[in-house]
């Protein structure tokens, strides 16, 4: 299987740990893997939906990035709407999509959320993407 990771690497460490949980559980699942990177979390949907336009032919998608609450109320739209979008190209265009956008409120709960051998969410993003594509093909078959 073909998969697009997709990284924004708006926290630099915090993205790497991801990206390294995330690259042991699809090259364990001997997939065929490309990286990209884009600005922050809003901009991960927008590669998706042009990788599909053009007929990429990925299989499957893990999108990857840490929103890190400010401020002001910009967390709340980064959040839902990276969210939102990528739950929408999932189920709109039956798309396998790994969401491993971790939100959280401090740099400590974003650590412990990244390091693969903490909580991983880059590799239950990766592990995600596997499987729905697994049932995908399942279901099609059926
Ligand atoms: N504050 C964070 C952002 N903000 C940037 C947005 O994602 C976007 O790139 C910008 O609004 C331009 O369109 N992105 C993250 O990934 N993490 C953050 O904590
Ligand atoms: C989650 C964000 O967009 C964040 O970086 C914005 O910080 P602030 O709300 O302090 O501008």
């Amino acid at each position: 299987m073909k998969i697009l990771v997709i990284e924004a690497r708006y926290y630099e460490s915090i993205s790497e740990d991801l990206l390294q949980g995330a690259l042991a559980k699809l090259q364990a699942a001997d997939a065929e893997i490309v990286k990209v990177n884009v600005p922050g979390a809003l901009e991960i949907p927008h590669v998706i939906s042009y990788a599909e336009k053009a007929g990429a032919g990925y299989d499957g998608y893990v999108a990857l990035g840490c929103v890190i609450r400010g401020e002001t109320t910009h967390y709340d739209y980064v959040c839902a709407e990276s969210a939102r979008a990528l739950m929408d190209l999932a189920v709109d265009h039956q798309l396998a999509i790994g969401n491993g956008i971790i939100t959280v409120e401090n740099e400590t709960q974003a650590i412990a959320r990244s390091k693969p051998d903490q909580k991983d969410k880059g590799g239950f993003a990766a592990s995600a993407v596997i499987r729905m594509i697994q049932l995908r093909d399942e279901l099609n078959k059926s």
